[in-house]
């Protein structure tokens, strides 16, 4: 039986924005459904998001077996659920401190794509170990946009990414409409498709058109992904640090000689509220 009130906030990291919903026994939201997280992410008759954070205890968290202090369920704006989330894990841990549920150590979030170790730093920012990179292929993945077509890279960052340098960020066109790819076979659950220039030896923009949620202002395992293409096509040496600029703003990345990458950028905090579902029911046959 799930309750009838339930609390949310909003956070975002560089724009990338996230409806937070505690829940740490899983007893307020059950399974959670698509039809709930679309409608809290709807921009127009929702509260407005990119994606769901459900704020999980580990102990009660029966998704990764390999355990961590909280579980962070995410899913995007469609009501698809995705493995991992490098902006919403910021923010979740700016919850979970926030609301004095964590001290000042590091902290372990199981995700779908495993446990990642979070530390708050001193500035006010977080890093969070992505973990290792993986190239599945195949080589020859063409993305096509706003009638552009561009040779893209397959990076997995425990979710799928397909990275295309352009010469200019306006030639993706309005990222509202989904890009395609092909071999249509490379990515058989969706990609992330980033779109990125390059500004200096360690210095790249980029725009992002994400899977189940369309263009975000940034997309965290995105930025990993794109960090990961520009240091191969530099062929630089690990270890190597990127600044990766978004249109919220922007991050640091590091792919670290242990294979493994790691994410700094800000985290913030802006709104709560409670939710009745009376309402949701109400409005289902307005919408
Ligand atoms: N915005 C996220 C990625 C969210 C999941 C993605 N849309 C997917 O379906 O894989 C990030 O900051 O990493």
């Amino acid at each position: 039986m799930t309750s009838t009130t339930f609390p949310w906030l909003k956070g975002h990291g560089t724009e990338n924005d996230f409806v937070i919903l505690p829940d740490p026994d899983g007893s307020v939201h059950g399974e959670l459904d698509a039809e709930l997280v679309q409608f809290l992410c709807d921009r127009h008759a929702g509260l407005g998001a990119d994606g769901v954070l459900r704020v999980l205890e580990g102990a009660s968290q029966q998704y990764v077996e390999d355990g961590g202090d909280w579980f962070m369920d995410y899913r995007n704006a469609d009501g698809s659920i995705a493995e991992m989330c490098g902006n919403g894990v910021r923010v979740f841990v700016r919850y979970l401190a926030d609301a004095g549920l964590i001290d000042d150590k590091p902290v372990r979030v199981g995700t779908r794509a495993g446990v990642k170790e979070v530390v708050q730093n001193d500035d006010g920012t977080l890093t969070v170990d992505m973990g290792e990179p993986t190239l599945p292929g195949p080589a020859g993945i063409v993305v096509t946009a706003n009638g552009h077509q561009w040779p893209a890279l397959h990076v997995d960052m425990g979710n799928p990414h397909a990275v295309a340098f352009i010469d200019n960020l306006s030639e993706p066109g309005n990222l509202c409409d989904q890009p395609t790819w092909s071999p249509q076979e490379a990515f058989p659950n969706g990609v992330n498709l980033e779109f990125v220039v390059r500004r200096g030896p360690y210095d790249v923009d980029m725009r992002v058109h994400e899977r189940g949620s369309g263009e975000t202002r940034s997309c965290g395992t995105g930025t990993c992904a794109v960090t990961v293409a520009a240091a191969k096509a530099a062929k630089q040496a690990l270890p190597v640090t990127y600044r990766v600029g978004v249109p919220g703003g922007e991050v640091t990345v590091t792919w670290r000689d242990d294979n493994h990458l790691e994410l700094t950028g800000p985290a913030v905090l802006h709104a709560r509220g409670d939710f009745d579902r009376a309402w949701l029911n109400g409005n289902s046959g307005s919408r």
